[in-house]
Formats: structure tokens, sequence, C-alpha cells
């Protein structure tokens, strides 16, 4: 069994029983409290030179507790500051000690577009990142089969939010483009073993459909990296964990992208 696959496991589980204590008018209720829908596709296109989303990220299964002064809002706040054009949040709470409220208080806390960064196994969900004030959700193609993506992805126009599609080989890439959204991402990580591999994403390029929108996710580190990126064509990044670990967030942002 992968991680992939016991990640699903407990979310699959997780999700039944949040289902049965909510039901679609109580989401309905909640998701009429949110401000509309930002754009995140869109903001990521408006950027000039390098577009990140910076994530707000506490633990992950790799690395164990990333950031012991955890502070969502705060973290949110620096990464605006610094220049982010978006945010993806963490709200996994087994695997990655993520939480719902982080997603909320975040996403208070700024102007710019807000993912919301969780395993999708069931279009309910999606109306329950809305109802959190998600902007956007995660597709992790690993993890659906086809006709679960498309229901996933219905929802999300349902919603008014955009869908990020993370792929990590050309197979995966190719049932992506068969969805309707154009924001495509490649995790550098495998999600099946943790390695990380950003060869493979410079070949999955060249694979993207025509228009699309090219993220590069997961063990960027540096300036250079991004750099490096941004030589094969590719000028938004997902980044967590590094700028996590600096002290002073709003700075290490500014330098990474700046
Ligand atoms: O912390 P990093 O290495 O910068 O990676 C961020 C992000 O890409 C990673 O958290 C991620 C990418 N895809 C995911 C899917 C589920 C959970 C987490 C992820």
């Amino acid at each position: 069994m992968t991680m992939l696959d016991r990640i699903l496991e407990t979310k699959r589980a997780d999700v039944a029983a949040r289902k049965a204590t909510m039901s679609h008018a109580d989401l309905d209720a909640r998701i009429a409290t949110k401000s509309a829908p930002r754009g995140f596709r869109a903001a990521l296109d408006a950027k000039t030179g390098h577009a990140l989303i910076a994530e707000v990220k506490k633990a992950s299964p790799s690395k164990g507790l990333i950031r012991a002064d955890f502070d969502p809002p705060a973290h949110a706040h620096a990464y605006e500051n610094g220049g982010a054009a978006c945010l993806s949040v963490l709200t996994d709470e087994r695997w990655f000690q993520g939480a719902d409220i982080f997603l909320e208080q975040a996403r208070e806390a700024v102007s710019i577009p807000v993912l919301r960064k969780d395993f999708m196994v069931d279009p309910w969900q999606v109306h329950e990142s809305r109802a959190l004030g998600a902007d956007a959700i995660l597709i992790i193609v690993a993890a659906l089969d086809d006709t679960q993506m498309q229901e996933i992805e219905a929802a999300a126009v349902e919603c008014g939010m955009d869908a990020l599609i993370e792929v990590h080989d050309a197979a995966e890439m190719e049932r992506a483009a068969r969805l309707k959204s154009r924001l495509i991402g490649v995790n550098n990580r495998d999600l099946r073993d943790f390695t990380v591999d950003f060869q493979r994403t410079y070949e999955l390029v060249a694979h993207a459909p025509a228009g699309c929108t090219f993220v590069a996710e997961s063990g960027l580190t540096s300036r250079e990296d991004l750099d490096a990126m941004a030589e094969h064509g590719i000028h938004c990044f997902l980044v967590g964990e590094a700028l996590m670990r600096q002290q002073d967030v709003e700075a290490a942002t500014r330098a990474l992208i700046g």
C-alpha cells in the first residue's frame, strides 16, 4: 500500500463521517456567509515574473513538524506582503496536521485567492471547501478515476471555484487534458514514495495542453530553483516547506520571487 493509498483510505472514512453530520442545506447556509470566490488562476496569470502559490503548512508525513510556532493568519499575511499571488492551505488533519479553521483564518487575513489543499474524494468536499471560504480546490489525478475527477471538477465549476489539476506523469497529464480546467500542476514529489525529481517536471511541460497555466509544485527551495524552472518555460510555483522554515516568512517570500 502506497502512502497515497493510506491517505485516501483515512480520507474516505473522514468524509463519510462529515457528510453524516452536515446536509447540503447546512453547507449552503455557510457558503452564503463567505465572500464570492476570488479568481485563483486569474491571479497567477496576472503576475509578471515568478507567480507564487505560498503554502500554509504545519507538518507533512515525510518531514514531520515543519513549524512549531505555526500561526496561519500571520503566515498568510506575510506571504501576501511578500508578493505571493495566491495561498494554499493544508486542511488534512491526520497526515498534515492541518485544520479547516486554518483555511478560514488565512483567507480572512488576506485579499488574494486561497486554495484548499486536501484530498478530494467526493464532490461534497468541494461544497464544503467553498463553505470554508476556499477559492480553489486540488484534484489529484493519481487519486481518482475519470468519472470521479469529472464530478469533482463539475462541483468546482458549480461553486464558481478554480480547480488545480495535479499530475506527475505523462499518462496522468493525458487524463488531466480531458478535463475542462486549464490550471495544471506537476508535483515534483511523487506522493507514493515522496521522491522529488525536477527532471520529470521539465519533461512533462511539453505534454501540457496548449494555453494552460502550468504550476511546478513541491521541493523548491531557492530562487535558483525557480530560475531553472523558468528556463523551461515554467512561471508558476507552489512552495511550502522552504518558506515555512524561515523565521521571517515575508522576507523569505520576497527573496524567493522578488
Ligand atoms: O513543502 P513543499 O515541498 O514546498 O511542497 C508544497 C506542496 O507542493 C506540497 O505540499 C503538495 C503538493 N501536492 C500535494 C498534495 C497533497 C498534500 C501536499 C501536497
